[in-house]
């Protein structure tokens, strides 16, 4: 299991700063050695600077893939879409090839079909299966925390947490449903990034690296890449109280 590397940046705007040179770099070393680049975006609010910045970026996008992490159960252009965020943040600002983007469809009647579909549209992208050890390799994944402990959208004590045989499922914030990756999913990634940012954070940090705590009461404790990089990027605000 890798050991996190955590980063405390002075501020919200160094943490935006620090986190879209650490994927610039993931990029160029990807397409070097891939010749190309896949990345899972995280929703809410905190990633839509780095969103932005990334926008300006320089980088051949014929050769660059866009996943999510997971995504609320809305129309594409609904507000809480995580998709419709990074669309206007980034992706539409960019010459990024429509068919280099590939959001969680919400438009199944029920979502366990749409899980499925987007599994089986990784695993055609990918070459991969839905079979433990042979889920897609992503080259990065972006997370975000909730004050409870979520990311992704694996929330406290729900039934997608212990989902290990497929690669996406369903997941249940107040009964309301959501596309995610699963926690395997998320640990087969090269580089995983968590961006935290603010002191309502500070007490499910706590929890998330203390030496024992309940990882279905916070799940982001479940995400340790079995090869790949884990990286915490935290703002002074989040990070401050945080004893390691
Ligand atoms: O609901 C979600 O929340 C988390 C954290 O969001 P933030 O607004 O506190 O940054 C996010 O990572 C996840 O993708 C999203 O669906």
């Amino acid at each position: 299991m890798t050991q996190p590397k955590i980063e405390v940046l002075a501020d919200a705007s160094t943490l935006v700063q620090r986190a879209a040179e650490l994927v610039m770099a993931e990029a160029q070393q990807a397409i070097a050695q891939r010749d190309r680049f896949t990345i899972a975006l995280s929703g809410g609010n905190t990633p839509k600077p780095l969103y932005e910045q990334l926008a300006e970026k320089d980088l051949p996008w014929s050769k660059v893939h866009i996943f999510w992490g997971d995504e609320r159960y809305v129309p594409a252009d609904h507000a809480d879409s995580n998709a419709g965020m990074a669309r206007k943040a980034w992706l539409d600002r960019v010459p990024l090839p429509a068919e280099n983007i590939h959001p969680m469809a919400t438009d199944a009647a029920d979502p366990a079909d749409a899980a499925r579909t987007h599994e089986q549209h990784l695993n055609a992208f990918f070459g991969s299966k839905s079979e433990p050890g042979q889920f897609p390799q992503l080259d990065v994944v972006l997370l975000g925390i909730g004050p409870d402990g979520h990311t992704a959208s694996l929330f406290p004590h729900t039934e997608a947490l212990q989902v290990c045989d497929r690669s996406i499922t369903v997941g249940n914030k107040d009964g309301q449903p959501r596309i995610t990756f699963t926690v395997p999913m998320l640990n087969r990634a090269r580089c995983v990034i968590f961006l935290v940012t603010g002191e309502n954070k500070r007490t499910a940090l706590q929890q998330i690296f203390a030496e024992q705590a309940d990882s279905s009461q916070w799940p982001a404790r479940l995400v340790q890449p079995q090869d790949g990089q884990l990286i915490w990027l935290l703002d002074q605000s989040a990070g401050q109280e945080l004893t390691l």
